[in-house]
């Protein structure tokens, strides 16, 4: 799928949730399904994302040692999700496994799943990361260095802030992936996101993808504020 928004299904109520799904069955879109469902839910909701029609990015943000990572990794390829991620600050040995064992447990036939590591999260802004992680340097510079580290590492791409994309495509070419939660209209709370932008200007700055949860899915209408962040994010305006 082209440039998608993908809709992440932080929504733990089952009653909630079908609600939701419920809006979206007419259509084909990018869910996202983060750690408070999987966990909630484990490979059941993927089959029904899938079985609804649905595109699926696995967001569980595997940070281990190579080993573990390579193994779990060899385990969810089975679900045939069509994005899954890791931390880059694993590493590259690590992230070269989560590689090694996606290729290695996905069905015969069935395409590896696309592995994009997060470099930087959202929430996090320049001064924790120089007060708390103890990372001296610019945050677009870490974010730059981690996405070509996951590059070399034969990664499809990276999550970070779209304000970071223009650079990352610099340094890692305009084919790399980048997947860019923080995304918010001037109206929404910010939350705990800290690095954000409206899809206008993720668009702009050429985010390969978006990534909404709160906006849409805590609305008072999901499907009306999909279609409207989905049209300026497509639009640019
Ligand atoms: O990997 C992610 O998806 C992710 C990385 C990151 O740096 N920041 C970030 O917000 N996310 C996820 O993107 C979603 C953003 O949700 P909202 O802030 O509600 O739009 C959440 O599910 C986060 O887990």
């Amino acid at each position: 799928m082209q440039r998608p928004l993908i809709v992440a299904l932080d929504v733990h109520q089952k009653e909630v949730r079908d609600r939701l799904l419920e809006t979206f069955k007419h259509d084909s879109i990018y869910m996202k399904v983060g750690m408070e469902l999987y966990y909630q839910e484990g490979p059941r909701i993927i089959e029904q994302l899938k079985k609804d029609g649905h595109h699926v990015f696995l967001d569980l943000k595997l940070h281990d040692i190579p080993n573990t990572v390579g193994r779990a990794m060899k385990v969810l390829s089975s679900l045939e999700v069509d994005l899954i991620n890791v931390h880059a600050a694993g590493g590259r040995k690590m992230m070269e496994a989560a590689l090694e064992g996606l290729e290695a447990g996905k069905p015969a036939n069935a395409p590896r799943p696309k592995l994009i590591a997060v470099t930087q999260l959202t929430s996090t802004d320049q001064e924790m990361l120089t007060d708390e992680l103890l990372i001296k340097e610019e945050i677009a510079h870490v974010v730059s260095t981690y996405a070509a580290l996951a590059k070399k590492s034969g990664l499809d791409g990276v999550v970070s802030s779209a304000l970071e994309v223009p650079l990352i495509h610099e340094v890692c070419g305009e084919d790399f992936l980048t997947v860019t939660p923080g995304i918010r209209r001037l109206s929404d709370a910010k939350g705990d996101q800290k690095r954000i932008v409206t899809p206008m200007k993720a668009k702009e700055l050429g985010s390969w993808g978006i990534v909404v949860g709160r906006s849409i899915t805590e609305s008072i209408d999901p499907y009306q504020t999909y279609l409207e962040m989905k049209k300026e994010w497509e639009e640019g305006k």
